[in-house]
């Protein structure tokens, strides 16, 4: 088991809305490629910085790789793709790589080969370009390109597919799926654009207000939906009648 979280609670008390998060019983399998989907506000986010021990839980246990996540040890082998981040504006893509790969947990070895490597998987030409003179979705890959530069086992993407193109889209998660065969890496990923899901993950949970709603594995939710889409309409979408 990669990840359990039990009896977590979290409310923010800097604010005025009555957000909770409530999560009784969440778990990844190890080699796993789950998604929290839920709408906007509903606590994906929160709970992922609740994982991570960015945020601290009110209540509850959660275990990393078989530790607390309050044992740094836990978290050596994890990456993490915040939805917002900000890089230093007037370096190098590839000097952002080098500058943060020394941060590192565990710091990749032959640092400059890897780059190339991951510059070629992700169809990278401009890793001399400084990142002030990027693009959206260039940015969004330079961070990704980040996320994935050392041998991890647990990846945490919080909307990891932000402004990219199908293209590019396609050759991340292509490059996941290599990752998954050759090291049985984990995924938990958050993300709006359902039809990713589709194509990628084998567990979903429904977040809404604060509380996982529901949880399948892919073939359980193809027996009785076409897709990821009518799954996730069917427990949100507001079935009042339009009115004029
Ligand atoms: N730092 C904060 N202080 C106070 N309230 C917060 C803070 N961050 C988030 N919230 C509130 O917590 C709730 C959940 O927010 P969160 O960002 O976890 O949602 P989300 O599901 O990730 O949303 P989205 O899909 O829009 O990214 C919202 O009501 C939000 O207003």
């Amino acid at each position: 088991m990669i990840l359990k979280a039990e009896n977590i609670t979290k409310a923010y008390k800097s604010s005025a809305d009555a957000f909770r998060l409530k999560i009784d019983d969440f778990v990844i399998e190890e080699g796993s490629f789950t998604a929290i989907l839920g709408p906007n506000g509903s606590g994906k986010s929160t709970f992922l910085k609740v994982i991570l021990d960015l945020l601290f839980a009110d209540t509850g246990h959660i275990t990393l790789m078989g530790k607390s996540h309050k044992n740094k040890e836990s978290r050596v082998k994890l990456s993490y793709l915040p939805e917002n981040f900000s890089l230093p504006k007037n370096f190098t893509v590839r000097e952002v790589l080098q500058s943060f790969a020394g941060l590192k947990k565990s710091p990749p070895e032959n640092l400059d080969l890897r780059i190339e490597e991951l510059a070629d998987a992700f169809d990278v030409n401009y890793l001399d370009k400084k990142v002030k003179g990027l693009s959206k979705g260039m940015t969004q890959i330079t961070a990704l390109m980040n996320t994935f530069l050392s041998d991890d086992q647990f990846y945490i993407l919080d909307e990891p597919f932000n402004g990219l193109d199908a293209v590019k889209k396609k050759g991340i998660m292509d490059y996941i799926f290599h990752l998954q065969d050759k090291r049985n890496i984990s995924i938990l990923i958050t993300t709006h654009i359902l039809s990713d899901i589709d194509k990628t993950c084998d567990h979903l949970h429904l977040i809404k207000d604060g509380q996982i709603i529901e949880e399948a594995s892919k073939s359980e939710l193809q027996d009785q939906f076409d897709t990821v889409e009518s799954f996730y309409l069917h427990h949100f979408e507001n079935k009042e009648p339009i009115t004029s």
